[in-house]
């Protein structure tokens, strides 16, 4: 039995690897596919592919004679190129990136790698794999590799910490001798080496040959893109933190995980178990979470934000970095400066997590009557309200957005605002309001309340809260919205018939079959990282489906529908108000705190906090240490865990649906003061059709298209690119430069520098993993360079995302095609569509046959004949009708067209030859 499930494991692995050099194969035109006579793997989800007639390929003979499945020292065509594998005049198929080089991702292979067959096949491979290896491995060891882990985070930290990656990136691909790198980073030589080489059995470093070490395609993410000649500088100068500014964040993501978390991470059993104090060991207070033991917190009652902000009170720990600090040495006022920074920065490393796209594909917009309210509950500076205001707008659904955070948050988020979409606000899109989430909520006739990840952050009974508020205020046709991540169990759960999942669409049973665990194993890790990560710093949590059910029913909301995107578990979840249980009525709301135990220290809120506020019966009964803590938490600061922290310009943001993240300034992280109580409410903005003259607005999806060879630049204001982005399974390219990643607004942007597109599709599509280089939400630049090293837009290099020189001049329009998901929900069921009338974009409910009439949604709305089962009629046609369209349309608000098909690869396909050339374009008038 235990021979069958290995060698189901073995074939799950080996399909799968079918499916992923299928996408890959496909991007040769000059090569057949490994199964030429398959249809293209990725326009259906694997089950679909193999029928009777169209035979699997032996694995046996894959593995018997390939060697292409090692990973074999870099490729010449990663080393020197990353591109080269998509050469048309190489022989060579395009290879997946190889392990053992820097990573690019600005190449296709790294792109690819997002393709939703490509995302379904690598969570199978990650899940078998991890279940083999947990099957064959001799038990004993495979303990020893739970229990001896830690020693994975500890030398990952001290690789970032002594910027060891600056140095090897330094030393290139033949890596650098261990003896050189302790000359430079200072850690003892034959220590260093047994550091290094466990990381490289770990496959993060690479050892070239006996004690030189080199990056490879992991460890190069945790690149600063500064020069080790600057970070030494910066630390000498008391200002290591600097290290992180203008970086992808990963490498303070590093830091912060294997430094406070980490170490908190340990105290889990003391806390929830030795602990001799009950409260303790149930604990609900983040003033009481295992980091507060591991940092010896408790007895000032500080939880991890305060400890964050310098407030030990004379307790806690401040060790490590930040006790070396200049900040320390100088007297200043927080020891942990230096962490404070690091979080933040670490935060926009995570941006990825949420799927792109997902927010418009999690509710169903269209339904809401025109001019209905969206209020944005602790909605930080407002970057999903952004996208969903701007996707409104450009449909016409004329929704109006109310963005409530505590008072320093909206500030910076008008802040944004005013500087990336000022019309917005002129003409009442969108409002910032002061509002406290545990106050009563006085907008009391919204369509939506959304809630992004904002529970996650808190114990159950403060999420209860925040929730109750919403109830109350709730009308009968209001819906809740929360987005958050949602666990799957690791056994097959019958949502259908127990547990209240009753009637809840899209509710999972599981996310793989037999003999893989229902949750994806290993491939779902992430989830389960971040589940604890928020426990031992909170005591909050991920929550399960049914978590969610049943602490949205426990203040009267009833969880109608989950969506989830392929590949990810962060889900949406949609809920409609049903009666109150009795037991949460409103007294029970006032009572909630009173209910937390008793913690070690009671310190009265000042008058001044009580009286200032539309809460203030509720606000007036907090006296406990632990509610301070819980405000001051939310109250100075807006990057938590899954916040967007920063707002990228309005052209990234939308190419990043579900992603924008804004820079925190940390403004006002100081004021902890009667500020954190909500003033009165008064919207900054009046709301209202009448309020404002509606100013027309620039598009945001308009970005100036380069010229063939014109010196005098001109902007074509309707975008082509904003109609490009319809076409499904592929998209323009996501922002890879440091015009772009600098947030340039596109009017200041050198028509030739815009070569690299700012992607604007509002996505419908839902497909994606966390990481994934063509994740909306990965912050920019994903490249480990900080922004000020790449070289890109100018002299770009030539590659499947941008026009092949001999290409264009001959058209109007620069386009820069790469794939991008398209939907299939789910691995194992067929496609399906997702569109709905007044969608920006399209995807699919069926596929359409040759000759049929695909639909064509915006306001020019021709339909598209489908030509012989290939999207290529359809691509170009539709080029050459956006292309004579751009011009003469100026200033529309819709897109206007899109088109259909059933197949994202041979989209995927098309859409790279055209980019090259291969295809013939039709030239704009
Ligand atoms: C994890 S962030 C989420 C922000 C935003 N929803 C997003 O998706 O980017 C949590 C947000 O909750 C806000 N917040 C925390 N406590 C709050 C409170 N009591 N009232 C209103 N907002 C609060 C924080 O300022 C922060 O912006």
């Amino acid at each position: 039995m235990t021979f069958a499930v290995l060698r189901a494991l073995h074939a799950i692995i080996g399909d799968a690897l079918d499916d992923v050099e299928r996408v890959y194969a496909a991007q040769h035109p000059g090569l057949p596919t490994p199964d030429a006579t398959l249809v293209d793997s990725s326009t259906y989800p694997p089950s679909l592919l193999f029928t009777k007639d169209s035979p699997r390929r032996s694995h046996k003979a894959n593995v018997s004679t390939s060697s292409a499945y090692a990973s074999p020292p870099p490729s010449p065509g990663m080393s020197t190129h990353p591109m080269s594998g998509s050469d048309p005049s190489s022989e060579k198929p395009l290879d997946f990136p190889s392990l053992d080089a820097p990573c690019d991702p600005t190449s296709l292979a790294e792109a690819l790698t997002a393709h939703p067959t490509v995302v379904v096949a690598i969570n199978r491979i990650l899940a078998a794999a991890g279940q083999m290896s947990a099957t064959v491995q001799t038990p004993f060891l495979t303990l020893c590799d739970a229990t001896m882990g830690y020693h994975l985070p500890s030398c990952m930290r001290i690789l970032e910490a002594s910027n060891t990656v600056e140095i090897l990136r330094e030393a290139g691909s033949g890596g650098l001798h261990v003896r050189f790198i302790s000359e430079l980073n200072g850690v003892e030589e034959s220590k260093l080496a047994h550091i290094l080489r466990l990381l490289a059995t770990h496959h993060i470093l690479r050892e070239v040959s006996p004690d030189v070490f080199a990056l490879n395609r992991i460890s190069s993410l945790v690149d600063s893109g500064k020069t080790f000649k600057e970070l030494k500088e910066l630390e000498a100068s008391g200002k290591p933190e600097i290290k992180y500014q203008d970086t992808n964040g990963i490498a303070a993501f590093v830091g912060l995980c294997t430094d406070e978390i980490y170490k908190s991470s340990a105290y889990l059993t003391e806390t929830y178990l030795l602990s001799p104090s009950k409260q303790t060991r149930e604990g609900q207070e983040p003033t009481q979470a295992p980091f507060c033991y591991a940092f010896d917190t408790v007895k000032s009652g500080t939880g991890y934000f305060g400890w964050l902000e310098g407030e030990t009170g004379g307790f806690g720990k401040i060790e490590g970095r930040a006790s070396m600090d200049f900040a320390v040495k100088a007297g200043a006022a927080n020891p942990n400066r230096f962490r404070l920074e690091r979080f933040g920065k670490a935060m926009s490393g995570t941006g990825s997590w949420e799927a792109p796209g997902a927010v418009l594909n999690g509710f169903d917009w269209t339904s809401l009557p025109k001019g209905s309210t969206v209020v944005d509950v602790g909605g930080g500076i407002g970057s999903t309200s952004m996208l969903l205001a701007t996707a409104s707008e450009d449909v016409g659904l004329g929704l109006k957005f109310i963005i409530q955070d505590r008072s320093v948050v909206v500030e910076m988020g008008e802040k944004a605002w005013r500087a990336k979409c000022p019309e917005l606000l002129d003409v009442g899109t969108a409002v910032f309001q002061e509002h406290d989430f545990f106050a009563p909520q006085p907008i009391k006739d919204a369509a939506v309340f959304l809630l992004r990840v904002i529970l996650h952050d808190w114990p159950d009974d403060f999420a209860r809260r925040i929730l109750l508020q919403l109830r109350e205020a709730a009308t009968p046709q209001t819906k809740l919205l929360i987005a958050d991540w949602v666990l799957p169990l690791a056994c097959p759960d019958d949502m259908g018939s127990t547990g209240g999942l009753e009637g809840v669409e899209g509710a999972e049973s599981i996310l793989a079959p037999a003999p893989l665990l229902p949750n994806l194993g290993k491939a779902s890790a992430n989830a389960y990282w971040m589940d604890l990560t928020m426990q031992v710093m909170f005591n909050a949590q991920e929550r399960t489906l049914r978590e969610i059910v049943a602490l949205a029913l426990s203040a009267g909301w009833k969880v109608t529908k989950v969506t989830k995107a392929v590949g990810s578990l962060f889900g949406h979840i949609v809920a409609v108000p049903v009666p109150i249980p009795a037991v949460q009525k409103r007294a029970d709301i006032d009572s909630t705190l009173s209910r937390i135990p008793s913690l070690p220290s009671v310190v009265p809120i000042s008058a001044s906090v009580v009286n200032s506020s539309s809460g203030a019966s509720i606000d007036g009964l907090r006296t406990k240490r632990g509610d301070i803590e819980m405000r001051k938490r939310s109250g100075s600061r807006c990057d938590t865990f899954g916040s967007r922290t920063e707002l990228s310009s309005f052209e990234e943001a939308l190419a990043k649906f579900g992603g924008g993240v804004m820079r925190t300034k940390y403004a006002g992280m100081g004021s902890r003061s009667a500020s954190i109580i909500p003033k009165p409410i008064v919207p900054k903005t009046p709301i209202g059709p009448n309020s404002i003259v509606r100013k027309k607005r620039p598009s945001p999806l308009c970005v100036p298209l380069p010229l063939p060879s014109s010196s005098s630049p001109r902007v074509i204001s309707r975008p082509l690119t904003s109609r490009l982005a319809q076409i499904p399974a592929t998209s323009v390219a996501p922002q890879r430069t440091p015009s772009t990643t600098s947030g340039s607004s596109p009017a200041n942007t050198h028509p030739s520098a815009s070569i690299t597109h700012k992607s604007s599709y509002p996505q419908t599509y839902q497909s994606t993993i966390p990481g994934s280089p063509l994740s909306a939400s990965r912050p920019p630049p994903l490249s480990p360079r900080s922004p000020s090293h790449v070289q890109l837009p100018l002299s770009r290099r030539p590659s499947h995302t941008q026009l092949s020189p001999a290409v264009q001049p001959q058209t109007q329009a620069s386009l820069s095609l790469i794939p991008i998901r398209q939907g299939h929900e789910s691995p194992l069921s067929s496609p399906r569509l997702l569109s709905h009338p007044r969608s920006t974009s399209l995807s699919f409910e069926q596929v359409f046959q040759p000759g049929q009439r695909a639909p064509c949604m915006g306001a020019s709305g021709r339909d598209i004949e489908v030509g012989e089962g290939d999207i290529a009629d359809i691509l170009l046609k539709g080029v050459s009708t956006l292309c004579s369209e751009g011009s003469q349309e100026e200033g529309r608000t819709s897109p206007a067209y899109s088109c259909s098909h059933g197949g994202a690869g041979t989209v995927l396909a098309t859409a790279a030859r055209i980019d090259r050339g291969l295809w013939p374009r039709t030239s704009s008038p």
